[in-house]
């Protein structure tokens, strides 16, 4: 199903994938995905467990490349870049379990970002770990070592460390996995503040009412495959998506 949206006309996307691809061994795990979006976009992604959404991510942010299919930045064929020439083109993204240098503070984490993310001078870098660490509510951490940060901060300093080299567009997985109800909550207050700014988001989600705080636009994956994507509220009440993620009972 493909629900009418504002979403923009190919010719203007930000990001695009086009005829996507992802096999392991003999596992198709993506099956001929298209994908589009503006920059400033906020895209939610949802699918029950091994649909592909991550696959999707890691394939758009560049972790590893797909087995067919074509991905675009700013209208730039970027099949064959880097994750980090991607986050220099100000694509980068988040993890479902976040994996900071542990033995560095929270603003060493951020100072590495800010600084390679965009081979930026010393004094903008600093800059930009303040404003990450301000935005993300994590300036009472910032000389903690990360090894010690309970799983609200890591998710937190996992936005941080994104927002600090300068991105257009984020790729959020899970970001609220494993978070209570409130401290998910809390993420969306700054996730917010990144759509303030013209920041895109696309975002994977399991807890839905917080993803719909969000998203303007709302996909559900199965099977390797996009079987909804348009305005969040149809797509949760579609017929194929309440069969393939609801369990048949519609949100
Ligand atoms: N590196 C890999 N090698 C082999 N199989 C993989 C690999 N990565 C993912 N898979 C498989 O691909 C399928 C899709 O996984 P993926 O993590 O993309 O799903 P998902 O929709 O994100 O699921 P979840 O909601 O549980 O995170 C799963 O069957 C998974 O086991």
């Amino acid at each position: 199903m493909r629900i009418e949206t504002n979403q923009q006309q190919p010719g203007e996307a930000f990001l695009s994938a086009t005829g996507i691809h992802k096999r392991f061994g003999a596992l198709v795990v993506l099956d001929n995905v298209d994908f589009a979006m503006g920059q400033t976009d906020a895209v939610g992604i949802v699918g029950p467990n091994g649909a592909g959404k991550t696959t999707l991510l890691s394939v758009l942010a560049g972790a590893f490349p797909p087995s067919d299919g074509i991905i675009t930045v700013n209208g730039q064929n970027v099949t064959a870049l880097s994750a980090a020439d991607r986050c220099r083109s100000g694509l980068v993204r988040t993890h479902q379990v976040p994996i900071p240098f542990s033995g560095m503070t929270t603003f060493e984490n951020i100072y590495v970002a800010a600084a390679h993310g965009d081979a930026v001078g010393r004094d903008e870098a600093y800059e930009r770990v303040i404003d990450s660490l301000t935005l993300c509510g994590m300036l009472g951490v910032a000389n903690r070592r990360a090894d010690t940060l309970g799983l609200l901060d890591r998710k937190r300093l996992e936005l941080a460390r994104a927002l600090a080299t300068k991105p257009k567009l984020m790729l959020l997985d899970e970001i609220g996995g494993g978070l209570t109800d409130g401290e998910a909550s809390e993420l969306v207050t700054t996730i917010l503040e990144l759509r303030r700014r013209g920041i895109g988001i696309v975002w994977i989600e399991h807890i839905v009412h917080i993803l719909l705080q969000v998203a303007e636009r709302l996909i559900c994956m199965d099977a390797g495959r996009i079987i909804a994507d348009g305005e969040p509220r149809a797509v949760m009440a579609d017929a194929d998506v309440v069969k393939a993620y609801l369990g048949g009972t519609p949100a």
